[in-house]
């Protein structure tokens, strides 16, 4: 289903940013706060495939694991009133950049770096692509990505914030902007 003339209320919400800064957690209970529907890239690529990122990565190589990425946004970017969390390398993709911008509202999430290398350990694990890098070469991939995410609609720094005050701060400021750019009455 395309989603022509679909309201700034109606259409879905994208959560990007880099890894861990709590896309797949924020982006969860923001649904729930503004009731609507949740769903997880990454989850579902792994559905897809029957197996754990890091085996994907392993077994048919990153490439498979983007088309799939690619074909799950394309479809979810086109449906109404989702909560979309993507991958933190969603944005590599070109095509995934412009379906997310033009048919979707995107909102970075970003943390510094000093608050996201503390949350290192809780992270290698089950992503292959912090796996076997060293510190040094994290912080130049976090730097890196951060003009693929300068591709947004509206940023959040969330360094400060617990997940449920982070989905509340983004929850507040979604209803605001939809107050003043789509007031109901
Ligand atoms: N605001 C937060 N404060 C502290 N830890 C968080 C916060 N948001 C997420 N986390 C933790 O960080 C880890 C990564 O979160 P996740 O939602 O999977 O990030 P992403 O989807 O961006 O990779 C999880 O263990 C999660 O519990
Ligand atoms: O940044 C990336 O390239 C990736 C981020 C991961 O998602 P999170 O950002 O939710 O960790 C997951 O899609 C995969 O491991 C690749
Ligand atoms: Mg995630």
């Amino acid at each position: 289903m395309r989603n022509f003339g679909l309201s700034i209320r109606e259409k879905s919400i994208v959560c990007i940013g880099f890894m861990g800064v709590g896309k797949t957690t924020v982006g969860k209970l923001l649904a729930q706060k503004l009731y609507r529907n949740f769903v997880d890239i990454d989850a579902e690529i792994e559905k897809e495939f029957s197996m754990p990122i890091p085996l994907i990565f392993e077994t048919y190589g990153e490439k498979a694991f983007r088309k799939k990425e690619k074909e799950l946004i394309e479809y979810y970017s086109h449906q109404p009133l989702y909560i979309i969390s993507v991958g933190g390398g969603a944005f590599l993709q070109k095509e995934i950049q412009a379906m997310c911008l033009a048919n979707c509202i995107v909102l970075f999430l970003d943390i510094s770096w000093d608050s996201w290398k503390e949350r290192i350990h809780i992270l290698s694990g089950n992503r292959p692509l912090l796996q076997g890098r060293s510190i040094e070469d994290i912080k130049e991939l976090f730097l890196e990505r951060q003009s693929i995410y300068s591709l947004n609609h509206s940023k959040f720094q969330i360094d400060h914030f617990e997940a449920e005050e982070a989905a509340e701060y983004l929850s507040d400021a979604l209803k605001l902007s939809w107050e003043i750019y789509a007031p109901q009455r």
